[in-house]
């Protein structure tokens, strides 16, 4: 099987064509992969660091407001969906799968021209702006939400969840706190503000510090590779030092190996996030962004609140001291963090690898 990925911009939408990539090789060793990115997101640090072929487009998203860059962004797509062409037709995928993100779009609008079979999967419960455009002439879309559903034609859309559950729930890891500095035996809150740090996050944990310092349980920030400089700065402004079980990073590269070692969670509502943490049953404070086309976050969201797998707290009302009374009732009564538990892994579907790789196979021609 020949297969191109194209998913960009942030990791939530690059990791779960990894997972999906991982798993083709599990189940076909002699598949052969190429990823297309763009210039400008994250797919350019994240992808080489994996042996997939990687090639580049140069894409931009749209400004909100209307304005002369509008006219660039048009002008790239075509340019990048003409580039996607010739490097469709060189590379002769069966099919062409995408995870979202600008360049998805030219990449798959480039295939459904062509005639190749595309799919597309959205991780969000709501339909990104991409994934929309795509939806009319993609062969299959898969959801990772059911809230999803009825903004997809419903006779070629189904829920597979995301592959990176699978992924995360599978891990095999001998990943120790010691590699921080910090204690197997202690519990440990993580926190993390999606794939790019989150301002309002940082500044929360910041505002707790103190607390944690005095608190039986360890703690790792992961600010961001763009915000820890800042997170630092205001750290020395404020006269602040970090307990020796206190840990600030700019970012994890082995995600699921820490998450899976983690005792509790605060993160965005970021669709990849969820469903690495409803993989692994972990309890978990959700800030959602409030920053986000449709609100998706606070949908995803929702989803694990009203199950009882998480608590969500918004971002107005998220701050030092609504991070510690949160972060104490998980980490200091077991209680609480055990029903979470249960209702996490319960929500997670750890089987959307397969699911996925079953939805490709389908639109496969012979
Ligand atoms: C601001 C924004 O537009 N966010 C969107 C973006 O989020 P974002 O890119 O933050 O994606 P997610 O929260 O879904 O996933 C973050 C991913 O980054 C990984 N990670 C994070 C930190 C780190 O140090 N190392 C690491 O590997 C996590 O394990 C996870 O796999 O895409 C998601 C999926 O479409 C959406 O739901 C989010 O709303």
């Amino acid at each position: 099987m020949k297969v191109v990925l194209s998913g960009g911009g942030t990791g939530g939408h690059i990791y779960p064509a990894l997972a999906l990539a991982k798993i083709i090789e599990e189940k076909e060793p002699e598949a052969e992969f190429l990823y297309i990115g763009s210039f400008r997101g994250v797919e350019k640090q994240i992808v080489p660091k994996t042996n997939l072929p990687f090639m580049q487009l140069d894409v931009q998203g749209f400004s909100r407001s209307l304005s002369l860059t509008n006219f660039k962004t048009v002008y790239l797509f075509l340019k990048a969906t003409a580039a996607a062409k010739k490097i469709l037709k060189n590379f002769q995928p069966d099919v062409v799968v995408g995870t979202g993100g600008y360049v998805s779009g030219a990449v798959l609008y480039a295939a459904q021209q062509m005639g190749i079979p595309t799919v597309i999967h959205e991780q969000n419960s709501v339909a990104g702006v991409t994934n929309k455009f795509l939806a009319k002439n993609a062969t299959k879309i898969g959801l990772g939400f059911e809230a999803a559903k009825d903004q997809f034609p419903a006779d070629k859309t189904e829920v597979i969840g995301n592959p990176r559950a699978q992924e995360v729930a599978n891990l095999q890891s001998d990943f120790s706190w010691t590699s921080y500095g910090l204690e197997d035996d202690k519990k440990t809150l993580l926190i993390f503000g999606g794939s790019q740090g989150a301002p309002a996050i940082n500044l929360a944990t910041l505002d707790a510090i103190s607390t944690f310092n005095d608190r039986p349980y360890q703690v790792v920030l992961v600010a961001g590779p763009k915000r820890i400089d800042n997170f630092n700065r205001l750290l020395q402004e404020r006269g602040l030092t970090l307990g020796d079980h206190i840990k600030v990073l700019p970012y994890i590269d082995n995600m699921p190996a820490v998450m899976k070692k983690a005792d509790v969670l605060v993160s965005r509502a970021g669709a990849t996030s969820i469903a690495e943490l409803t993989a692994l049953g972990l309890p978990a404070i959700l800030v959602p962004s409030p920053f986000v086309t449709g609100d998706h976050q606070s949908k995803n969201a929702s989803a694990l609140v009203e199950a009882g797998a998480a608590l969500s707290i918004k971002e107005p009302d998220f701050n030092g001291e609504s991070l510690i009374k949160a972060a104490d009732a998980l980490l200091l009564d077991d209680q609480q963090a055990k029903a979470m538990q249960a209702q996490s892994s319960a929500v997670g579907i750890t089987d959307a690898g397969d699911r996925f790789y079953r939805l490709i196979k389908s639109v496969i021609k012979d």
